[in-house]
């Protein structure tokens, strides 16, 4: 019956819209609105605060990249932790990896597990992975409380720096991350797009670069569904075994104990290798001189 339009100050004079054929679920949280509607062509689209954090049709493009770009770089990752990531999509991705032991996620509202569970069933599927375990809460404190070096890799998939979020694009938080995660060690995080957010790009970098003695890239991929149709990527790692985001050394074995899970749609090796590539505006922001 109608559009939804995704207007925010963050993509000012800009909004995607998407037919909607019917609103499934509305509801507020603790920590923020919560919609979930079913659209003309995109399957079921999950919207916080205004906000489209993902829908069926090309969720796929965004879960496979932010899992696999840093799972892919590092031999045998076997201690995964999501900080956000409640709709269950990175769970499902990492669920990929045979080396991996142990799979910890932490997500500040509950509401969109539940949410993501009922209406999302091919998306929140990774909490069916029996090396889940699930903390509700807030990644910042969470991370305060993890022992040094006990990390392989570390997702950040979290919103947008408005809301909830917005601790997790500080510095003090990329500090815990580093502090977390072993030796060579690797952090992919969400990283806005380059056509929209040059200035918060430019100043993660920075932060990544003091903080992350590693190697420091940024990686995007096409998003229909997110604005200006691309989302970017931190791909950082700690000091220790040298890691080469950009050739991947850790083929995906596709295999996964959550059976129902459906073959990749969207990340492969050579994609993976292509989404390191920048246009000349961004590249001469991102990468030093
Ligand atoms: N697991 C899917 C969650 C996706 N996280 C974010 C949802 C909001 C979206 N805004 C894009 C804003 C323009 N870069 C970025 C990804």
């Amino acid at each position: 019956p109608g559009w939804f339009s995704e207007i925010s100050p963050l993509w000012p004079g800009e909004a995607h819209s998407l037919k909607v054929e019917k609103i499934l679920f509305q509801g507020k949280s603790d920590y923020q609105n919560v919609l979930v509607f079913q659209s003309s062509t995109y399957g079921k689209v999950l919207v916080l605060d205004g906000v489209i954090q993902l829908t069926e049709r090309d969720e796929c493009a965004y879960q496979e990249m932010i899992t696999h770009l840093p799972l892919c770089s590092i031999p045998n990752p076997k201690k995964v932790l999501v900080i956000g990531g409640g709709d269950g999509g990175v769970l499902r991705e990492v669920s990929r990896h045979s080396s991996v032991e142990q799979i910890d996620i932490c997500e500040i509202d509950k509401m969109v597990v539940e949410v993501a569970k009922q209406f999302f069933p091919d998306v929140a599927v990774g909490y069916e992975d029996p090396r889940v375990n699930l903390r509700i809460g807030d990644g910042v404190a969470f991370l305060k409380n993890v022992p040094a070096g006990t990390y392989d890799a570390v997702i950040v998939d979290s919103s947008d720096p408005i809301g909830p979020a917005q601790e997790l694009f500080e510095k003090p938080f990329f500090e815990s991350i580093a502090k977390a995660l072993r030796p060579g060690g690797v952090v992919a995080t969400q990283a806005e797009s380059i056509w929209l957010h040059m200035h918060i790009i430019e100043e993660i970098v920075a932060n990544c670069r003091q903080i992350f003695k590693g190697s420091v890239n940024y990686a995007w991929t096409t998003v229909p569904t997110y604005p200006s149709g691309m989302i970017g990527f931190m791909l950082c790692s700690t000091e220790g075994p040298a890691v080469d985001f950009k050739n991947p050394i850790n083929p995906i074995d596709d295999e996964s104990p959550v059976k129902t899970i459906e073959p990749l749609k969207f990340y492969n090796s050579e994609i993976h290798q292509a989404s390191f590539c920048l246009p000349s505006f961004a590249k001469r922001v991102i990468e030093t001189k």
